[in-house]
Parts: C-alpha cells; sequence; structure tokens
C-alpha cells in the first residue's frame, strides 16, 4: 500500500493523523501552502484538495479546519487561523465578552481526491464544547481556550482527544468510506 500524502503546513495536524489512524493508512505528510478560497466548509477543503491534487498529480488528502461561535452565528468559522493569529486566545475570549452564550464548535473537514480533475470527497466530524479563559499547555492553536466536557482540549490526554475529536470523527468516515470502496491506496 503506497502512503497518502497528505498536504498540510501544520505539523500538529500531522501527529494527530498519525495517532488516530496510526497502522490503517500510511500517511506521507507533504507541506505545502495551499491557498485557501472563501466559501463553506466543504468548498474550501475541495478546493484545496483540486490543487493538491494537481501539484502532487496523484491521491492526496487535505484538511480544514474551523471554529464556530454559536454567539457569533458560526463565525470565525474557517477565518480562525486568522482570528487566532491576530488576537491570541484572549483575544478570541474577549470576542465573547458581550454575550452569555459561549458555545463553540470544532469542526474538521477532510477532502480526499484520488488524482487531478478527480471530484474531491468530504469527510466532517463536529466537536461541542464551550470557550473559557486559557487552560494548559498552548502547543496546538485554540486547544487552551476550547473546553469539552470539563477539560480543555490543552488539558486533556492527547489520547483521549484523539478518541473523540472532531478530528478523530472525521477520519472515522474516511475510513469508512475507504474500507467499503474499491479504491486501493
Ligand atoms: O496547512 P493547513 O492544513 O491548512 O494548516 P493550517 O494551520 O493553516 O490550518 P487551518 O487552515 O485548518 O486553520 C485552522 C486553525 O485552527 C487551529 N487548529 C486546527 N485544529 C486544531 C485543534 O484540533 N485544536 C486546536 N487548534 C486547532 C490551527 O492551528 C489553525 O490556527
Ligand atoms: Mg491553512
Amino acid at each position: 500500500m503506497a502512503p497518502l500524502t497528505f498536504v498540510t503546513g501544520n505539523p500538529n495536524k500531522v501527529i494527530e493523523v498519525n495517532a488516530i489512524i496510526g497502522n490503517a493508512i500510511s500517511i506521507q505528510p507533504l507541506a505545502l501552502d495551499i491557498p485557501e478560497i472563501q466559501g463553506t466548509l466543504t468548498e474550501i477543503a475541495s478546493d484545496k484538495c483540486r490543487r493538491a491534487a494537481h501539484i502532487i498529480n496523484g491521491p492526496v488528502l487535505v484538511e480544514d479546519s474551523a471554529l464556530e461561535f454559536r454567539a457569533m452565528k458560526g463565525l470565525p468559522g474557517p477565518y480562525i487561523k486568522y482570528f487566532l493569529e491576530s488576537l491570541g486566545n484572549d483575544g478570541l475570549n474577549k470576542l465573547l465578552d458581550p454575550y452569555e452564550d459561549k458555545h463553540a464548535e470544532a469542526v474538521c473537514t477532510f477532502a480526499f481526491s484520488s488524482g487531478p480533475d478527480m471530484d474531491p470527497l468530504v469527510f466532517q466530524g463536529r466537536l461541542e464544547g464551550k470557550i473559557v479563559p486559557a487552560r494548559g499547555p498552548p502547543i496546538f492553536g485554540w486547544e487552551p481556550i476550547f473546553e469539552h466536557n470539563g477539560e480543555t482540549l490543552a488539558e486533556m490526554e492527547h489520547n483521549k482527544k484523539n478518541k473523540l475529536s472532531h478530528r478523530y470523527k472525521a477520519l472515522v468516515k474516511f475510513q469508512e468510506w475507504l474500507s467499503q470502496t474499491k479504491f486501493a491506496l
């Protein structure tokens, strides 16, 4: 089984994907910064996947992560990376100061294409939580401010996160599809 190219500039995503799918699929990470369009999560991931498949000229997996604040009607959503870079985790908390509702959803959207000009397939997972003042090591993105069942993702054991996360749920769907299809990696 040839390794599947996973195009991402984010090493933390590679660590989690490997931890989640372990021996089932062999992943070859490739750090390319692919332009991300504006649109729905499915449109963004699919477009990124089409561009990656053309560059790779073969099967490819990409991922796009979003963080949706219910009080802000789903924003920052796919633009969370730029909000986080500009405001930091404290600033993201302050965005919700005017609102009672701190509910948030982490959304992970994988897109897979079997090659250039092959329509990408999309696999999405969601995790519910709430935005809280930062707790735990600030290693990966907004983990310290996303609380799920009393623990922030930064406080949570990696093994535990990788068995319940938005990324885990999306990868379960991808693996289900792989096992049902004749597509051989
Ligand atoms: O090259 P790609 O794969 O796009 O990597 P990226 O870092 O640009 O990732 P995104 O465009 O998907 O932006 C998502 C942002 O959310 C952060 N993030 C993604 N998944 C996360 C998780 O499980 N926990 C905490 N932060 C996360 C990540 O660090 C980014 O700042
Ligand atoms: Mg990105």
